[in-house]
């Protein structure tokens, strides 16, 4: 075997999807399997009920068998809904010439909502077909019929049940406790060839507050064919399928499938690694940071700078920060050159930093020679004797930094990007926002900030920023589900600094 067991689903068509062989497809691909299926009845149902069944030939059923199987090495086998005494026959029959290593066999009879799916005269060939099988999972009411009992009222009753049908088929049971009443919902392996009480594991389990349980037998029962592969062990393989099926039922409510009882969602552990379109998880990082944005709109800061009333004292805090910020910003992209994937992306980011560092210079050179911080202004901000240029990083320009250095330290060259990414992103944003209101002033001479201002129409920033836009996006169409959850933290950590950045004359100055 490779390292993708190939499992044959031998069941009937849910058109809803949520169980039979369309639950079985899922719950395979799920566990890393790859599915196949040999479709013995059709069912017209959704998840309030079932309304017809049509049932192909035996002989069609057949064919299907022989085609997979005569070409297709299958590793595990998991039969579903059979329908009729013909269908069982036909089943038992390839069985025997094909002898699969694993066959678990869920014994359908009736669905969750209530409707037959096993012709009442059937039952006994089923019985039959039972020995067949290496892991039979029958639900409590079914594992009473095979019996030709009463449905265990107690787990201890339903065990004894498992043990007794295990003695009968000659291979293992799977007692499940989804239909017991109450908080607990426990599943057992029982086999009568492992001495007194035969069980060989029981999983105790926490009931799922759901009415989404459609296709849970289904899926369970395929999901540990497949495993079993992998395993060669029961226990293991029912303790990796248990806590899936249990995550696939707390997340069912996501799927919005129907008004009955709805399915599970097989793949709510890959929710976080679908593949991504591009420009998909870079708008979903600015998606997220809208509340931040907007307050970044509404501060005084951008206010006043629009209008012209900032304080020279917050505009000179403002810029004498915003060269420190630079300085440490310029090393932080020097190391995401450092761990840039290509040569592309290594240029780019060097670029960005020896940028900074131009910026830095020309802030030192025009702006803030013409705008000098005043000495108690530069004192208070930490400066000590103050005025002469020797301003110290302000509390949010030191906490920025050392978060964008963090995110330097945490060797993600993904995570980094992001951390990176509102720097341009939501600057060029407020910036361009900021110029598109002067440039539509009609007295802009007169603004004491226009020249400033003007410095926000920059194409070559405007084009930087789209690169790192894609560069991060790239990143995170690349990254493990934990790396794209360490991404949005460092993006959304960051535009809450811009924030703070904007913000801090206001506080600091
Ligand atoms: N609400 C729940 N919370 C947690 N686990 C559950 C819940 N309902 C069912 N299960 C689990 O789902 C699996 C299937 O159990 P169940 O007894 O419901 O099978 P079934 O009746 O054959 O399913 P189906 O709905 O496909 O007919 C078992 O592992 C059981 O423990
Ligand atoms: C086709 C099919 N198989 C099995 C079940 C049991 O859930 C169902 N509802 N439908």
């Amino acid at each position: 075997m490779g390292s993708v067991p190939r499992v044959l689903s031998i069941a009937g068509s849910d058109p809803s999807g949520g169980a039979g062989i369309q639950a079985d497809l899922k719950s395979i691909a799920a566990m890393g399997g790859y599915g196949m299926c040999a479709i013995t009845a059709l069912t017209a149902q959704n998840t309030r009920g079932v309304t017809a069944v049509h049932t192909p030939p035996a002989d069609f059923l057949a064919a299907q068998l022989e085609a997979v199987g005569s070409d297709i090495q299958i590793d595990a086998v998991k039969i579903g809904m059979l329908a009729d005494a013909e269908v069982i026959r036909t089943v038992a029959a390839w069985l025997e010439r094909a002898r699969p290593a694993v066959v678990v066999l869920d014994p359908v009879m009736v669905a969750t909502s209530g409707d037959r799916l096993l012709a009442a005269d059937a039952e006994e060939a089923l019985r039959d077909l039972l020995a067949h099988a290496h892991l039979v999972t029958p639900n409590l009411p079914e594992l009473g019929a095979l019996l030709g009992e009463a449905t265990a009222s107690s787990w201890e009753e339903a065990l004894d049940q498992g043990r007794r049908l295990s003695e009968r088929t000659g291979g293992a049971v799977l007692v499940k406790g989804g239909h017991l009443d109450g908080a607990a919902c426990p599943d057992a392996i029982v086999d009568a060839r492992r001495g007194a009480d035969g069980v060989l594991v029981q999983l105790d389990g926490d009931r799922v507050s759901t009415r989404n349980t459609h296709g849970t037998g289904c899926s369970l029962s395929s999901a540990l064919a497949t495993v079993q592969v992998r395993t060669g062990d029961w226990a293991r393989s029912l303790a990796v399928v248990k806590e899936w099926l249990r995550g696939a039922l707390a997340a069912s409510g996501d799927l919005e499938v129907g008004g009955g009882h709805g399915p599970v969602h097989h793949f709510h552990h890959l929710t976080g690694s679908v593949p991504l379109a591009e420009g998909e998880f870079t708008d979903g990082l600015w998606r997220d940071t809208a509340k931040v944005r907007a307050e970044i709109d509404a501060l005084p800061f951008v206010a006043q700078l629009d209008d012209g009333t900032l304080s020279q004292a917050h505009f000179a805090y403002y810029l004498t920060q915003d060269a420190l910020y630079l300085n440490g910003y310029s090393r932080v992209l020097a190391r995401a050159s450092a761990l840039a994937p290509t040569e592309e992306e290594q240029a780019f980011w060097a670029e960005g930093a020896r940028v900074c560092l131009e910026v830095e210079a020309e802030l030192h050179r025009t702006w803030l020679s013409r705008h000098p911080q005043p000495a108690h202004d530069a004192a208070a901000a930490g400066a000590g004797t103050g005025g002469t240029g020797a301003a110290v990083p302000g509390p949010v320009t030191k906490a920025y930094v050392d978060h964008l250095l963090a995110a330097s330290a945490s060797g993600s060259y993904a995570v980094l990007a992001a951390a990176a990414l509102p720097c341009y992103w939501i600057y060029a944003e407020v910036g361009a926002a900021l110029h598109a209101r002067h440039a539509a002033r009609p007295e802009k001479d007169a603004h004491p900030y226009g020249a400033w201002i003007g410095t926000y129409a920059d194409e070559g920033f405007a084009a930087a920023t789209r690169r790192a836009i894609a560069f991060t996006d790239a990143a995170g169409r690349r990254a493990s589900v934990d790396e794209r959850t360490a991404m949005r933290e460092a993006f959304a950590a960051s535009a809450v600094y811009e924030r703070e950045f904007f913000d801090a004359p206001r506080r600091f100055a």
